[in-house]
């Protein structure tokens, strides 16, 4: 199978390629870049005038909840909403039933993956066993059955001894770990942000330390242990100058955002919608535009959707009693182009970047790059094209979203994977 992507926007953030150029696709992998490539003897020719051509988006944030929630989402349909949102590979976590905390269960997924997923799927192992906070599972096991890294997303190990032994157990096998940053003790009941929005909701509020300080936490328990920490879902102002300085001071830490977080603020928040209820909640102008910093100066490496389907009645119109977590696979690359790019916070390159060329060095799965030789993983995006998001539409079972209704621009118009277009 040959495929010829012509007039595209090629970026590669590997060489640092801005560029109208043509690129061949041969079997699997990328076969020829070049000003005209003769369309003669190719399976199909995709024009893509006007189009963003990227290496194939990665999220490396993900909750595909199979096994154990298939009624929220499946391996085939999370990974085809995946797919449909431009990734090529994604990350899940492992807060599924069971916890894939052994290598047995890791496996499974793979084994379903194989089967059912169009796309490139990467298995978290847990930090500890069922994700009960007390009992560490074995990292070289789960490394060995292709856990590219660990991660208790969902939760934070709150015992900073057992947390502690976690990383340099991580660090001796160089595996990253994902960290979820919220103090359940601090968090309580919290639904929503702290502050006068939650006041007039009548739930109880969730303030920026619930994060900050086991950010602050764990980055200090990092540099103790020459870790390589990815902070999760960072939402406040203050993790930005705590992952800056962290990062000044040498330590291995890299930081993602997910869009909702530099897109909404708690002031949108629709009362009785709990699909602006998610974990970290919707912050202040403030923090939201500190977070748009932080990808600006570099402070934050990754965008990752933190893709989290739940079932309708378990989003209810109680607020309170809800579940935290919103779907983002199919929405995330028009909002960063809504939200980032077109406003000029980010060039095309940096979102391809944030997006595939960052995720893919911390997942330690190379370049990953529009280059000759490579894996033909490739995202065409048309940028221009504006419209409505519609939930209905979604490949994801998942209709938990506040953007339903809302006008974008970016569209995802080819996801080939392994060159094959899915
Ligand atoms: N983000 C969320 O609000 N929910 C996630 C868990 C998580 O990412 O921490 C989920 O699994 O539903
Ligand atoms: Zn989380
Ligand atoms: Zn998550």
């Amino acid at each position: 199978m040959k495929i010829l992507i012509k007039n595209g926007r090629v970026l590669n953030p590997a060489t640092n390629t801005d560029a109208v150029l043509d690129l061949l696709t041969e079997d699997a992998c990328i076969k020829e870049i070049g000003t005209h490539i003769d369309a003669t003897d190719t399976d199909k020719v995709i024009d893509a005038s006007g189009c963003y051509v990227m290496p194939g988006l990665i999220d490396m944030h993900v909750h595909l909840r199979d096994p154990g929630f298939l009624y929220k989402e499946t391996i085939e349909t999370g990974t085809l909403a995946a797919a449909k949102g431009g990734f090529t590979t994604i990350v899940a976590m492992a807060n599924t039933n069971p916890v894939i905390d052994d290598a047995h269960k890791l496996e499974a997924v793979y084994e379903h993956a194989r089967q059912y997923s169009p796309i490139h799927v990467l298995q978290a192992g847990s930090v500890t066993k069922g994700m009960n906070g007390l009992e560490l599972t074995n990292a070289r096991a789960l490394k060995n059955a292709g856990a590219p890294v660990l991660s208790e997303d969902g939760k934070t190990v709150m015992n900073a001894a057992l947390f502690r032994e976690a990383l340099l157990n991580a660090a001796a096998l160089n595996l990253p770990v994902l960290d979820h940053c919220e103090d359940i003790h601090l968090k309580g009941n919290g639904a929503l942000n702290s502050g006068s929005i939650a006041k007039k909701l009548k739930v109880e509020g969730i303030s920026n330390a619930v994060e900050d300080t086991i950010i602050a936490r764990d980055i200090l328990l990092a540099k103790e242990t020459n870790a390589r920490l990815h902070i999760c879902h960072c939402s406040t102002a203050d993790s930005m100058k705590i992952i800056k300085a962290a990062k000044e001071d040498g330590i291995s830490v890299t930081a993602e955002v997910c869009p909702h977080h530099f897109t909404l603020t708690d002031e949108d928040i629709l009362p009785g919608d709990s699909n602006y209820k998610m974990a970290p909640p919707l912050r202040t102008r403030k923090d939201a535009d500190a977070l748009i910093d932080g990808l600006k100066n570099g402070t934050i490496d990754v965008i990752s959707s933190d893709h989290a389907p739940h079932a309708l009645y378990e989003k209810t119109e109680d607020i309170a009693s809800a579940a935290f977590g919103i779907v983002g696979l199919e929405t995330s690359v028009p909002l960063t182009i809504t939200e980032l790019v077109i406003p000029g916070h980010l060039t095309p390159l940096q979102m391809a970047e944030k997006m595939s060329y960052n995720p893919a060095k911390i997942l330690g799965l190379g370049t990953r790059g529009l280059n000759v030789g490579e894996i033909a993983d490739i995202t065409v995006i048309h940028p221009d094209i504006e419209f409505v998001i519609d939930k209905d539409s979604f490949a994801s079972m998942g209709r938990n979203t506040p953007f339903h209704g809302r006008k974008v621009r970016g569209k995802v118009l080819f996801t080939i994977c392994e060159g094959v277009i899915c």
